[in-house]
């Protein structure tokens, strides 16, 4: 990890992993290499970029005031993990048993409980799609984001549709495990910092993604902090890449590409706002296809063949009979 000239961070406050990283590039945002590497589906971080400096001053109690009386969805975890899992596939997944507790709460019960939260207190994150629930002054600072930045973008590289705006308030140290979204994201930090942690679509086989139809489908199933090496091999020979992230620089994180996030240690809290597009229409194939295109095949091969075979045990036994000494 470079050392940060701003000095306003440091080593200590990342988690220990032993991991193989290189940089991110961070680059202004008028600097043309920036469309360069969005149109290869690469990260970047965009510095300079005055996308949610309408944002800038929401600190807690600008929030606490001007966030509306609504209720937010405040994720609750024992640990500093918070893997996110999918409620509607736990049905088809006996003995499945959820990492996290799901609340709504009202905003200041959530600033008091973050306020008197000390070490071994559950922790909170909260995530909440912007809509015009959270407050007229919160709405006015929404509406005065950078659109023409990230509009821009979005026509540019042909995304889709803007599909969402997550806010999210972090505490130091929660940690958002490895995943993937099937979304373009821009990835816009407003206070604190955050260590993102990027692989991409080719760590597939490296990085052991759970079953489509299982709950915590398109999140990895290594256990970053203790990774087992016995059942997770190849994850030794994971390579990816890495920025610490600060107030007002965004991240571009591919569709496809893996990505773990999390709060500094000793860093406070971190608010975050996502703005995630869907892929846009995959109008012409090319050969040879992209690696997240391979990504997007497997998944409806698996998803056709649990589909038709009923039990998920009877998967690999079929995939087996087709490659095994026949497809070298
Ligand atoms: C962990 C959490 C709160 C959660 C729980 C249950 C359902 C969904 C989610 C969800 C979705 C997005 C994020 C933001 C970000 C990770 C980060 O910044 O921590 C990220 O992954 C992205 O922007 O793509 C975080 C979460
Ligand atoms: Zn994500």
């Amino acid at each position: 990890m470079a050392s940060n000239n701003s000095k306003c961070w440091d080593e200590s406050q990342l988690r220990n992993y032993d991991l193989n990283l290189e940089q991110i590039p961070r680059l202004h945002c008028d600097d043309p290499a920036v469309d360069e590497l969005i149109a290869a589906n690469k990260p970047v971080v965009i510095t300079g970029s005055k996308l949610v400096e309408s944002a800038r001053k929401w600190d807690l109690d600008y929030l606490e005031q001007n966030m509306g009386s609504g209720d937010y969805t405040v994720f609750i975890s024992q640990n500093h993990k918070f893997k996110y899992y999918d409620e509607k596939k736990i049905a088809k997944t006996s003995g499945f048993v959820p990492p996290t507790n799901k609340l709504d709460m009202k905003l200041p019960d959530f600033m008091k409980r973050l306020r008197k939260w000390k070490r071994g207190d559950d922790r909170m994150y909260l995530q909440q799609g912007l809509n015009n629930t959270v407050g007229p002054e919160i709405v006015k600072d929404f509406l005065k984001f950078d659109w023409d930045f990230c509009s821009g973008k979005q026509n540019k590289h042909h995304w889709g549709p803007l599909t969402s705006n997550l806010l999210l308030i972090g505490m130091e140290g929660n940690v958002t495990p490895c995943h993937y979204d099937e979304q373009q994201n821009l990835f816009a930090q407003v206070h604190g910092h955050k260590r993102c942690i990027l692989f991409a679509p080719d760590q597939f086989e490296c990085l052991y993604p759970h079953p489509v139809f299982h709950p915590h489908d398109r999140q990895s199933m290594v256990d970053f902090d203790e990774p087992d090496y016995n059942t997770f091999p190849k994850f030794r020979q994971v390579r990816g890449c890495e920025t610490v992230l600060g107030p007002g620089e965004i991240l571009y994180i591919p569709i496809y590409w893996w990505h773990h996030i999390e709060s500094l240690m000793r860093g406070g809290h971190t608010i975050t706002v996502n703005f995630w597009y869907k892929g846009g229409a995959n109008t012409s194939v090319t050969y040879p296809l992209k690696d997240h295109q391979k990504v997007a095949i497997m998944r409806n091969i698996e998803k056709m063949l649990v589909e038709v075979l009923q039990d998920p045990k009877e998967v690999s036994p079929l995939l087996r009979a087709i490659v095994l000494g026949r497809y070298t």
